[in-house]
């Protein structure tokens, strides 16, 4: 058996690992539900081991004293020989999952091939190549902007000028809205293209297809729908930051929209699933709502990230994460997953029982995007923002000396808080009183020296 690392229990603590079966995570992601996957499992009386290339890159397996095994995630033989080690051990493996885009699609394909539950770990991968996802949307009826994909900045702006003006450029394979930018004209298509097509690696260090999609701009406000096997669970109201660039800075769980807007959402989303193969566990698929009614932005073939699943345990009581793990280790859910709560007074679009909370009902998420770059001096007004009125989460994910860079990606989100209210309104007036309250300093830029910039 390979060697686990195993931090030291946090300081007071007492030994939090139960004696169950192992449940490996590929990877995690860096923000968001990655931690809750690992606590999920244990309150399940699994024992999560996190199965990756850099512990280092996750500072919750410290703070949560979780197991890790290092070794290149990258590689699938690696992955399976490490994972069939842990099944014939003593304790066995319950299951496997990824809370990372990158590695859903490994992480379900390892699992089939131990004989245990997985979505198809094929149709993952197909729907995580942009490209290949239009054109299976677009096969089935279902749908999605115009698109065409490019090797060559010529070949973009060419694609542009047919499509028209404006265009949204993005990589065939990616997430975070990470290189998704607006293109206005063609000299803008032009320079991003070349800007994407340059990239050598994505933001993991891992080489990247030298292939963007360039697709039409759909106009209208955007939602996710947040479905479990075939089931929408709710209907999530998503807010962007300035274009040209489109980085998320809070959602309204469930969205704020008349029950027929809610229920035509969550019906294109079912179809897409359905064109796509998927439809096992959970998913997040984003939507735009246009004049002739909802378009398909992405299908993720994946929980949200981004605490959009801590705002719907708080706002609906449905326990997404848990249902996710639960699933993937062959266990009966805890709630009926697959009920949202009435927009508007109305009624759900799928059946099930909600298991309200405190919540009221309603919860939003709202983000604190970085103002400029620089060093990080000081973290405050943490604490006082869980204090307040409504709060169920509020994290910071800097800290004094990081360096704060702007990138238009959900890598500028310096702090996150999560509220809820009896309302849309109220639950956003919360978590936007609440984020006011922390506060992010950063170094003084340096004076410009004199002469430079200068008339
Ligand atoms: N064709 C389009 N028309 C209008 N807006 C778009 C289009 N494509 C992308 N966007 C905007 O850019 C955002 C990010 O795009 P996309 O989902 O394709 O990238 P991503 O890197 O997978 O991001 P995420 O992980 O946040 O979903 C979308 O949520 C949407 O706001």
């Amino acid at each position: 058996m390979s060697a686990t690392r195993r931090p030291d229990p946090p300081d007071g603590s007492d030994e939090q690992t139960p004696n169950g079966a192992w449940f490996a995570f590929l990877e995690s992601n860096t923000t968001g539900t990655g931690r809750e996957f690992c606590a999920a499992a244990r309150a399940r009386g699994l024992r999560p081991v996190l199965l990756t290339r850099d512990p280092d890159r996750y500072p919750y397996v410290v703070e949560d004293g979780i197991d890790t095994q290092v070794l290149d995630s990258a590689d699938p033989v690696a992955v399976l020989d490490r994972c069939a080690e842990l099944a014939a051990g003593e304790a066995g493996l319950a299951g496997i999952a990824s809370s990372s885009e990158y590695f859903v699609a490994a992480a379900a394909r390892v699992a089939a091939k131990l004989g245990l539950p997985a979505a198809d770990g094929d149709a993952v991968a197909r729907c995580r190549d942009k490209e290949r996802q239009r054109e299976l949307l677009a096969a089935g009826g279902v749908p999605v902007p115009a698109f065409a994909s490019a090797e060559m900045p010529e070949e973009a702006v060419r694609a542009a000028e047919a499509i028209g003006h404006p265009v949204v450029l993005k990589p065939v394979s990616g997430s975070g809205s990470i290189g998704v930018r607006l293109c206005r004209d063609a000299a803008e298509t032009r320079a991003w293209a070349e800007r994407l097509l340059d990239r050598g690696t994505d933001e993991r260090g891992n080489p990247v297809t030298a292939r963007l999609l360039v697709e039409a701009a759909v106009r209208g406000p955007e939602f996710s729908v947040e479905t479990f096997d075939d089931t929408v669970v709710t209907v999530v109201a998503k807010h962007t930051g300035p274009e040209p660039y489109f980085v998320e800075t809070g959602h309204d769980v469930p969205a704020p929209v008349p029950a027929a807007d809610t229920a035509a959402l969550g019906a294109v989303a079912l179809r897409a699933l359905a064109a796509l193969g998927l439809g096992w566990g959970a998913a997040h698929t984003e939507l735009r709502l246009t004049d002739t009614g909802p378009v398909i932005i992405e299908v993720n073939p994946r929980l949200a990230g981004g605490m959009i699943p801590v705002a719907v345990r708080a706002a609906l009581g449905t326990d997404l994460v848990d249902a996710v793990v639960a699933r993937a280790a062959g266990l009966p859910p805890r709630t009926t997953v697959g009920a949202t709560a009435p927009a508007d007074g109305a009624a759900p679009p799928a059946g099930g029982a909600t298991d309200r909370t405190d919540g009221g009902g309603h919860a939003a998420i709202r983000f604190l995007p970085a103002a400029r770059e620089g060093l990080v001096t000081a973290v405050d007004g943490l604490a006082d923002a869980r204090a307040a009125g409504g709060v169920v989460a509020a994290t910071v994910a800097t800290a004094p000396g990081r360096t704060v860079g702007i990138t238009h990606s959900f890598q500028d989100r310096l702090a996150c808080v999560v509220a809820t209210g009896a309302d849309a309104a109220q639950a956003a007036q919360r978590a936007a009183a609440a984020g006011r309250l922390i506060r992010i300093e950063l170094e003084e830029p340096a004076e410009p020296e004199e002469g430079v910039g200068g008339r």
